[in-house]
């Protein structure tokens, strides 16, 4: 049996190299299982990338369209299918793609999160793009510890509207092997699991950073994690000063983070589109045969009969 391709329009692109699948859905018709955002993110079989942005606009999508300040939603999935509330590179170059594709004027555009809505802004050249990341906090949990190849050491936790486990280290060689992921305890302070943060202090103002991303992996950048890196290392300090700028180097890129006066922060850095095309890809079957009736199932048509992850949504609500 042939299986009928049906195809999309996809952008890709990355900021600090930690890179998207971008999908505009601007009616809400596309259902994305988690098995097609695996197979999209596969860097074999797929297109490969960190995670999937479904630009979708508000009014078009049930979580969207409770956000009504917002114009457009980012529905953002890890690369293992599971869903994220915030991603701040994602953000940034999800707002890039929406001003170069003629769907939004450059300037100031709001976007709608599961983490609630946030402001971009975007150039109307190639360049730098920023996004107000709102305020972290950070829970005052205590006892935080991870592990990792049985060498542990104390965490902070911060919500960046997702959440994080802040490491301190003198040298982040010691982080070792991040193929596996680290160990992050109690498991109760972190219900959906975290993003994990190794920083190394390298000025005043100047942190680097390695990431593993909870769904992910060692990413090239993150930038929820620079941002809960600089409100971990301002809560080391007695009295941080009021408004400040920050340098967070990746091992993909330099990301800029200011502190405002108000606790808020804006996150800066590269978001560059690297390809414009159409999809045609098809699941395999449990068999390891093309799947017999479709790939994307089409919102409000069912999903496909064939695809073995139905019904299996692996979830982070925060
Ligand atoms: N790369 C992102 C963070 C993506 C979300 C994370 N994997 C999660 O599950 O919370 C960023 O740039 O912030």
């Amino acid at each position: 049996m042939t299986a009928p391709a049906l195809h999309h329009a996809f952008a890709k692109g990355h900021g600090a190299e930690n890179d998207f699948v971008i999908l505009p859905d601007p009616d809400g018709h596309l259902t994305l299982t988690p098995a097609e955002v695996v197979r999209l993110c596969d860097r074999c079989t797929g297109l490969g990338a960190d995670g999937v942005l479904r630009a979708v606009r508000c009014a078009a999508d049930p979580e969207g369209a409770v956000m009504r300040e917002a114009e457009w939603f980012m529905d953002y999935r890890n690369a293992d299918g599971s869903l994220g509330a915030m991603c701040g590179n994602g953000l940034r170059l999800l707002g890039r793609y929406l001003v170069d594709a003629g769907l939004h004027r450059p300037g100031a555009l709001l976007i709608a999160t599961r983490a609630g809505t946030r402001r971009v802004h975007v150039p109307d050249h190639a360049g730098p793009v920023t996004v107000d990341m709102g305020r972290p906090r950070l829970s005052g949990a205590r006892g935080i510890q991870v592990t990792v190849a049985g060498r542990t050491w104390p965490a902070v936790h911060v919500d960046m509207g997702n959440p994080h486990a802040v490491v301190f280290l003198e040298d982040l060689r010691l982080a070792g092997d991040l193929r596996t992921a680290p160990t992050v305890t109690p498991a109760a302070a972190y219900p959906h699991g975290a993003t994990v943060d190794f920083v190394a202090t390298r000025g005043p103002h100047h942190l680097q950073l390695r990431v593993h991303e909870r769904g992910v992996g060692e990413t090239r950048a993150c930038g929820t994690g620079a941002c809960a890196a600089v409100a971990a290392a301002r809560a080391h300090q007695p009295s941080p000063p009021l408004a400040v700028d920050y340098t967070a180097d990746l091992p993909g890129g330099r990301l800029h983070i200011v502190v405002r006066p108000s606790g808020a922060i804006d996150l800066t850095g590269p978001a560059i589109i690297t390809a414009q095309g159409t999809l045609g890809l098809t699941l395999p079957s449990k068999s390891g045969l093309p799947a017999g009736s479709r790939t994307w199932a089409q919102r409000g048509s069912g999903e496909s009969e064939t695809s073995p992850f139905r019904g299996n949504r692996a979830e982070h609500t925060r």
